[in-house]
């Protein structure tokens, strides 16, 4: 999905809620009987109508062994092709390494973004780059109380880690094809954040389960064309109606599109 189209549908559904489906065996509800693809159906049949994007996390499908990575695919294979599927699997290795971390994800799974930790540098990063039409998104300022060991420590010379990866792997790829991972837990830093990457698209994780402020990220975050994809995984498929769930975060998506993007609608 290009980056065209991905505006076009966050315009046509003001909304630009990514749902995570990250699917814990010990929580689907029984009546289930442990069929994880129903389960994931039925999400996605509640909410694509609410969102443009879904993200798998790669972990809870990988543990499953090759009935996981099964489920994985014939779950990308249902959302089709009316939303971005980002593979949540944070690789990164030497290039040649990373090249069949890339294949995996854009030809095996068929996703269309993968997330990437950019420590290794630009060789890591250069496989998944290659291919044309998908996404790579970058882990810049991660949601989780550990982001305080690396990312946020200033180098010697200024600004802190986050800032100087945003900065260099900025230059490794166009706004078309890379986009950032922003913990909705970290608003107060948005403003910097888009000072870094003013055109790029932020994966925003850490609403919901995680405590994330939605507002704080869209005042500070919010660009012309969104420029955010807001995740919400447990608070969602957890959720006692999941459509329900998705549709009120869509609502205050709308409103928030309107307050802060309303160049978008012109
Ligand atoms: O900084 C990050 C990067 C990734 N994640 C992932 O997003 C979802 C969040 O799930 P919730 O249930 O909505 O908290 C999950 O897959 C994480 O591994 C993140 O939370 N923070």
């Amino acid at each position: 999905m290009t980056r065209q189209q991905l505006v076009h549908h966050i315009r046509e559904k003001e909304s630009f809620l990514c749902v995570g489906l990250d699917p814990d065996p010990a929580r689907i509800p029984a009546s289930y009987g442990g069929d994880l693809l129903r389960f994931n159906q039925d999400i996605i049949d509640a909410t694509r109508d609410s969102c443009v994007a879904y993200k798998p996390n790669t972990a809870f499908y990988e543990a499953l062994g090759l009935e996981g990575i099964n489920l994985l695919r014939d779950t990308i294979a249902y959302i089709g092709d009316q939303h971005l599927v980002i593979a949540d699997a944070k690789r990164g290795d030497i290039g040649n390494t990373s090249r069949y971390y890339a294949r995996f994800a854009f030809e095996t799974l068929g996703a269309d973004a993968i997330t990437v930790a950019p420590y290794m540098g630009a060789d890591s990063v250069q496989p998944f780059l290659e291919y044309t039409g998908k996404w790579t998104i970058l882990l810049a300022l991660t949601s989780n109380p550990g982001s305080h060991d690396f990312q946020h420590t200033p180098q010697e010379d200024g600004p802190p880690l986050f800032a100087k990866v945003m900065r260099r792997a900025a230059e490794w790829g166009t706004p078309d094809q890379l986009m950032f991972v922003c913990g909705a837990t970290q608003a107060e830093r948005f403003t910097e954040l888009r000072r870094h990457a003013p055109q790029h698209f932020f994966l925003v994780p850490g609403i919901g389960a995680q405590g994330g402020d939605l507002e704080g990220v869209c005042r500070h975050g919010m660009t012309d064309e969104a420029g955010l994809l807001v995740n919400s995984s447990r608070g969602i498929i957890y959720a006692d109606d999941p459509g329900s769930a998705a549709r009120e975060l869509q609502e205050e998506m709308g409103r928030l599109l309107n307050k802060y993007a309303p160049g978008l609608f012109q």
